[in-house]
């Protein structure tokens, strides 16, 4: 498969290769020398988080398509939006005209951040994104669509059908790749499993009212997802 060619073992696999190339001297001596992919420990991937926004107040500040792209996933999912920028695109022009969303037509300055419960910084400018990270208070989630590394939120390529969730990030090094493998991953599912899914839910909710000890329903639980696994 593909994405294994980048693991530490194709790597060092393929430098035991070239090594019958190099002469004696010019070896690598240990497999530390050789290996140039970073641990888990030295990458900093992020924490996934279901997060309910439902009636939660998203300041996005641009009105750009990458403004309009973040914003449309939020207000899918419910939350407040509120656009602080001096031109929006039509898209999201539309949207205050139709009193979906706010918008407030200047540029950002610090009144606008203090009741976000998430900010995202989605101008054309660096340095409005950056003031705008240095500004969020403590407990502020921030998204910045370009030099995501100065907030603290970075969003995923996601797919949801029904109760599943799939979510896949390449933590910046392909939103691409994260784009194609998320389709990928929820294509494997046919309506009959969305269906199976909603069964089980039902299923759980029951067992868990049950008047019957936790580790008869845990034995109970388990049971009804192995059986769902082999039908
Ligand atoms: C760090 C992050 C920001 C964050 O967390 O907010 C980020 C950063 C940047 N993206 C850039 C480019 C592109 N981004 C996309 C698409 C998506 N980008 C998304 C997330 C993220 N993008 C986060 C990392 C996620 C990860 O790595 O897995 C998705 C998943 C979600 C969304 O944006 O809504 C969405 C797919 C949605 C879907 O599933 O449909 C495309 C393709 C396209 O548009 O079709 C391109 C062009 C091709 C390419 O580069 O691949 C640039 C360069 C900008 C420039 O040119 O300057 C930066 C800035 C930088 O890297 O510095
Ligand atoms: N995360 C991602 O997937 C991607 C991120 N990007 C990054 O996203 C950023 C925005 O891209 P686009 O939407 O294409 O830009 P754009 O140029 O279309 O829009 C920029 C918006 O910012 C507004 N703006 C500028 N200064 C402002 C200020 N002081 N206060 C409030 N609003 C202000 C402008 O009025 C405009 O509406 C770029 O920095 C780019 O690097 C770009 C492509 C993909």
């Amino acid at each position: 498969m593909t994405m294994k060619k980048s693991s530490s073992a194709g790597i060092w696999a393929m430098t035991l290769k070239l090594n019958k190339y190099l002469p004696r001297e010019c070896r690598p001596q240990s497999i530390i020398m050789i290996q140039n992919t970073p641990s888990d420990m030295e990458i900093h991937a992020m924490l996934p988080l279901m997060v309910d926004v439902r009636n939660r107040l998203v300041i996005v500040i641009g009105g750009g398509k990458i403004a309009y792209r973040r914003l449309s996933v939020f207000l899918k999912q419910g939350a407040k939006i509120k656009v602080i920028s001096p031109h929006v695109i039509e898209e999201i022009s539309l949207l205050h005209a139709q009193s979906q969303i706010e918008w407030k037509q200047k540029e950002a300055d610090i009144d606008d951040l203090h009741e976000a419960f998430i900010i995202v910084a989605a101008t054309d400018s660096k340095e409005v994104n950056a003031w705008a990270a240095r500004k969020a208070g403590e407990h502020q989630l921030v998204n910045l669509a370009g030099e995501s590394e100065l907030g603290n939120v970075q969003v995923p390529s996601f797919h949801q059908r029904g109760r599943l969730t799939l979510a896949v990030s390449t933590g910046g090094a392909s939103p691409t790749l994260a784009k194609n493998l998320s389709k990928q991953f929820i294509d494997q599912f046919d309506d009959a499993f969305f269906d199976l899914l909603e069964e089980l839910f039902k299923e759980r909710e029951k067992i868990k009212a049950a008047d019957l000890s936790q580790d008869e329903k845990k034995r109970l639980l388990i049971q009804l997802a192995k059986k769902s696994m082999d039908s």
